[in-house]
């Protein structure tokens, strides 16, 4: 999706949370100063054509690993439950508040981690991204620019969706999305609303 098609919806959720244009903005300038490259292609050789699967975080993912099939991609700690039952994610989406040393593992064993930046999230970006061996591409929620891209979405779940689905995928298969989930606080609440409100713009009714 386009940005200026995005930025409408973008400025809905801001005003919801009470998020800062200006803070996401600093956060996407901080991000590209911190990579020092930017692996689209591979995301794109990636996921063009294939089948993928994108793996949220709910519970009931456990219960769903015998339904993966090709592409693996990971929502953010998603990765870590795929890692633990010995699948390494093709691609992990994630804005680093699910990070953990595994994904240090994951990174230098190839997973290309697609890193979002956002204004609550600098001093992650500051601690993981140099830490961060394998492959890497940048993104932002708010205008994109050379290096850091916007492929549509929010949480990380959504927003793996939305890069698949712009990057040409023949299939998508969702796992692990429990987005009416009654036991997250109110601030993730609030996020998985959005993840299915979004969804439902590109098709995906969950
Ligand atoms: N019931 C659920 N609980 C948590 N995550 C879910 C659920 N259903 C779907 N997801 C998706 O899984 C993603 C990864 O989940 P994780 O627990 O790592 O959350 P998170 O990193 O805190 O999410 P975010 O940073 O996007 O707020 C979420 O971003 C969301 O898109
Ligand atoms: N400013 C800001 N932006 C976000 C945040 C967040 O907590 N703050 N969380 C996200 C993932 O759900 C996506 N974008
Ligand atoms: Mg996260």
């Amino acid at each position: 999706m386009r940005f200026e098609e995005f930025e409408p919806h973008y400025l809905e959720i801001l005003d919801y949370f009470g998020f800062d244009r200006e803070g996401d903005e600093e956060a996407a300038r901080l991000l590209s100063e911190l990579l020092d490259r930017d692996d689209l292609s591979l995301l794109r050789d990636r996921i063009s054509g294939n089948v993928v699967t994108v793996c949220g975080n709910a519970e009931i993912l456990r219960e769903q690993l015998n339904d993966i099939e090709g592409v693996v991609i990971a929502a953010d700690a998603a990765a870590l439950v795929l890692y633990d039952a010995g699948i390494l994610p093709d691609v992990i989406f994630t804005d680093l508040d699910g990070a953990d040393d595994p994904f240090i593992t994951m990174s230098d064993e190839g997973a290309l981690i697609v890193v979002h930046a956002h204004g609550d999230n600098k001093p992650l970006l500051s601690r993981w991204v140099s830490r961060l061996k394998g492959p890497l591409v940048g993104t932002t929620q708010s205008r994109p620019f050379d290096g850091i891209h916007n492929f549509g979405g929010f949480t990380d779940g959504d927003r793996a969706v939305f890069a698949a689905d712009a990057l040409g995928a023949e299939k998508i298969i969702i796992l692990g999305f429990d987005l009416s989930d009654t036991s997250v606080d109110p601030m993730k609440r609030g996020k998985l609303l959005w993840a299915r409100k979004l969804l439902g713009m590109i098709g995906y009714d969950l």
